[in-house]
């Protein structure tokens, strides 16, 4: 596990969006797994302005999405789909058939979460899968529980997921109890994989990330295993670490 350090949230964003774009140079039909929360927002304001300025080409980039509410419409500004069109799909050169959410409105779960592990199968693999983290250390929506999931599949929302997430709705009434998630297996499979945290609140989630057992209730644990892992933390989120762990950038 490679644990970098930034100074503060600006310079953990622009850290990110750089690596990103370096993969997009290596390979320029990588297929990018992305997440959606407040944290990677400032990557996404970085990719547009690289993109903006000429630095980086999404036209034969595959993105594949970690998680979308259940029942709740595209439309609807706190879906995913409408977040991420709104941060990073609208303006940049993205093909629309290259763009895969899972579909929260859908009546076949099954057969939805069955096609969208297919889908990234055929799409050769997540070269690079992005995630935040929750305050419990879930990952896309992998809440802490008795097992690890292998693939995508329909969740229900931990009390304290719901309570975090209720600051984007008018009322907790209105957050969403059930989302579909890639399962911590597909994840897993990712070749790369880049952690970004910032803030105090997720400094214990990183701590446990980094230190803990790994199981399947500190979801996020199970990074420690994988080969190609980078965090990309902010001074406040690394705040519990020990500095000889870390890289400072
Ligand atoms: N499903 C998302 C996760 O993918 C995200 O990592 C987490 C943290 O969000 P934030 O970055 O807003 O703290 O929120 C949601 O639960």
């Amino acid at each position: 596990m490679r644990i970098l350090v930034c100074k503060d949230y600006n310079e953990m964003s622009k850290k990110a969006a750089q690596m990103i774009a370096s993969q997009l140079t290596l390979k320029p039909d990588s297929v990018l797994g992305l997440a959606t929360g407040s944290t990677p927002i400032g990557m996404y304001k970085e990719l547009v302005s690289m993109y903006e300025e000429g630095l980086i080409d999404f036209s034969e980039v595959k993105t594949f999405n970690l998680d979308e509410y259940f029942e709740l419409p595209k439309s609807n500004e706190q879906s995913y789909d409408y977040f991420m069109r709104e941060n990073l799909f609208n303006h940049i050169n993205i093909k629309e058939e290259n763009i895969h959410i899972p579909n929260g409105m859908t009546d076949n779960i099954e057969k939805e979460c069955k096609n969208y592990d297919e889908a990234i199968k055929e799409a050769g693999g997540v070269d690079i899968q992005v995630l935040g983290i929750g305050h419990n250390a879930h990952i896309g929506f992998n809440e802490p529980t008795i097992n690890f999931e292998r693939g995508t599949h329909l969740v229900n929302l931990k009390e304290s997921t719901i309570e975090a997430n209720a600051r984007f709705f008018d009322s907790i009434d209105e957050v969403p109890k059930k989302a579909i998630t890639m399962g911590t297996g597909s994840i897993f499979k990712s070749k790369k994989i880049m952690l970004l945290a910032s803030g105090e609140g997720k400094a214990e989630a990183i701590y446990n990330t980094v230190y803990g057992k790994v199981l399947p209730e500190v979801p996020a644990s199970i990074l420690q295993f994988h080969n190609d892992i980078v965090l990309i933390l902010d001074k406040d989120s690394a705040s519990k670490l020990d500095p000889k762990d870390y890289k400072l950038v």
